[in-house]
């Protein structure tokens, strides 16, 4: 082993180096919250000389190899697997296989990879403006209406010159704190829903998203979009919306997870029912980017404009660079980005602390000792301190991972990863969903734990944990966007619910598997009906 620093780990690996322990953390703040970032500098990584040529990698081989039609034979009714099922098929093909492996999904080939030092060298082989499979189905849309392309769809230059203006408006540690007493708000709306308890569990489902579509909504577009709103007439307006929302993710994660193609060739119904929900959405929020544009003019005109702005969508549109189109473009993902994804994350969350009354025992006495009374509204001081909330915030995205096979990379240049000779241009999943479970890296990682997370006066954990075997939200240049967002949404509202209300689920979700699915982000299949018991 031989220790290097600064470097580009490109064509050294080993088969048999445990990189635990080594891979050290880097504490940054982020908005009033600590979070560990993996720290990229200091990695020790072992030599190896005989790599291996791609076509030697394991995996499914035969009829399975063949494109197109090979990933048809890996699932039903070939196989137990569906498309509902594919981190569990991924999890098999890594015990089968081992901690790397190819795959044929769809005309290409997907390498596989579980082990950190892998994980490591791909992302750091990323340079400026990493690629990922893109989302086709938005691509497709915005090129055959014409309308501007977006995150999700852009590479390159491109993408960082959209992505440039967001960064520095999206992850400066106040960024997320100016929208708090905004989603104070929304978080006081949510839980005045959840005291009704005669609602089904699929209302309450159709709650979270109502509540993370809200919470989003009022950085987007800096108003309320009424999607919580107990007036019939907002309600109304809203539910159109929130159709098409539901409509637009339901299509995104069909075509994501291959479940339809005939869109790339022609304009089926499966296209139609997408395209008619999205051109609805655009034209909504295009109203509502107007509203905003007209203040940001007024503001101009009458001498009272801020050159720094704290606001996401005025100062955006403020850019002279930036037609209303374009900041569309921008502002559109972020909505569908982050209501699907906080909602399930939320939902994750509850039944975990559901199942684990005594962590829930645990999150509310820290709720009680900072004095949190039930009208409070939360602060960043007081988030700041809350640091079991945080804890079970990060465990509930670890035990449940919301991503069924990770994130993905496109190599930018040839790698040797597990020995094997990978080329450029290859995709490789970071098989993140497995390293969230693995023993190697986690103490009985099968357990809801929070205090696994928490440090000592020193700053230590019970056991060091490297930041790369848990990146529910990606890594680098290309990682979430809506991070800081997605974790303050979170905290708020777990917070206002433990503080109100002691949360179960029925008996027979203490024992037995919880099927899940992925719209696109992990989901249970069948809704969970809560009960929410007010605290006296
Ligand atoms: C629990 C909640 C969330 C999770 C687990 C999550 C996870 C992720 C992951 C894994 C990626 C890919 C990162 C990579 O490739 O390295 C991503 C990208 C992205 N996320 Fe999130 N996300 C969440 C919430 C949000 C929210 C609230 C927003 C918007 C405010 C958002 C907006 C985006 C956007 C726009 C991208 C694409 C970024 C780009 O390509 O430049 N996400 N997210």
């Amino acid at each position: 082993m031989r220790r290097i620093s600064n470097r580009l780990l490109i064509g050294t690996t080993s088969q048999s180096g445990d990189p635990f322990g080594v891979i050290t953390q880097r504490l940054t703040r982020t908005g009033s919250q600590v979070t560990s970032y993996p720290r990229t500098d200091d990695v020790t990584v072992s030599q190896e000389n005989d790599v291996k040529p791609f076509d030697a990698l394991p995996g499914p081989k035969g009829h399975r190899a063949i494109p197109f039609l090979g990933t048809m034979f890996m699932m039903k009714p070939f196989t137990p697997y569906t498309v509902d099922t594919l981190g569990q098929m991924l999890n098999n093909f890594h015990d089968k296989y081992g901690p790397i492996f190819r795959a044929r999904m769809g005309r290409d080939w997907i390498v596989y990879v579980e082990r950190l030092e892998d994980i490591q060298k791909c992302f750091r082989s990323d340079g400026a403006c990493p690629r990922r499979p893109l989302i086709m189905l938005h691509k497709i849309y915005q090129t055959r209406t014409g309308r501007p392309h977006s995150l999700t769809t852009l590479e390159g230059e491109a993408w960082r010159k959209l992505r440039t203006p967001l960064n520095h408006r999206m992850n400066r540690p106040s960024s997320a704190t100016y929208y708090l007493p905004a989603q104070n708000e929304v978080a006081d709306d949510f839980v005045n829903i959840l005291r009704d308890s005669s609602l089904t569990p699929e209302q309450l489902r159709e709650s979270f998203f109502r509540f993370a579509a809200e919470s989003v909504g009022v950085v987007c577009f800096n108003r309320r979009l009424g999607f919580l709103s107990q007036d019939l007439q907002s309600r109304a307006v809203s539910q159109k919306l929130l159709e098409c929302f539901k409509t637009n993710l339901r299509c995104t994660g069909a075509a994501m997870m291959g479940k339809e193609f005939k869109y790339l060739f022609y304009e089926d119904a499966f296209y139609k029912t997408f395209k008619k929900a999205t051109d609805h959405i655009m034209s909504y929020v295009t109203n509502y980017l107007n509203e905003a544009l007209e203040e940001v003019k007024r503001r101009q005109r009458e001498g009272t404009w801020d050159e720094n702005e704290p606001n996401l969508v005025l100062s955006l549109l403020a850019e002279p660079s930036l037609g209303v189109p374009d900041v569309l473009a921008v502002l559109e993902p972020l909505m569908t980005a982050g209501s699907d994804s906080t909602a399930s994350g939320l939902q994750m969350l509850l039944y975990n602390l559901s199942l684990h009354q005594d962590k829930q025992e645990s999150l509310y006495r820290e709720l009680q000792d900072h004095h949190l009374h039930q009208a409070e509204p939360l602060t960043p001081t007081l988030l700041a301190q809350l640091k079991y909330l945080a804890a079970t915030v990060k465990e509930s995205l670890r035990l449940s991972f919301p991503l069924p096979s990770g994130v993905a990379r496109i190599l930018p240049v040839d790698l040797v990863l597990g020995g094997y000779q990978i080329p450029k241009g290859t995709t490789v999943g970071i098989s993140s969903q497995r390293t969230a479970i693995s023993d190697k890296y986690f103490r009985e990682p099968r357990q809801f734990l929070p205090e696994r997370w928490l440090r000592n006066e020193e700053g230590q954990r019970e056991r060091s944990i490297s930041g790369f075997a848990h990146l529910p939200f990606g890594f680098g240049p290309r990682n979430c966007i809506g991070r800081r967002f997605a974790e303050q949404e979170m905290y708020l509202v777990i917070a206002k619910i433990i503080r109100s209300f002691q949360v179960s689920l029925p008996e027979e979700y203490k024992s037995g598997q919880l099927e899940t699915e992925f719209r696109p982000f992990v989901t249970p299949k069948r809704p969970f009906p809560f009960v929410f018991k007010p605290r006296q």
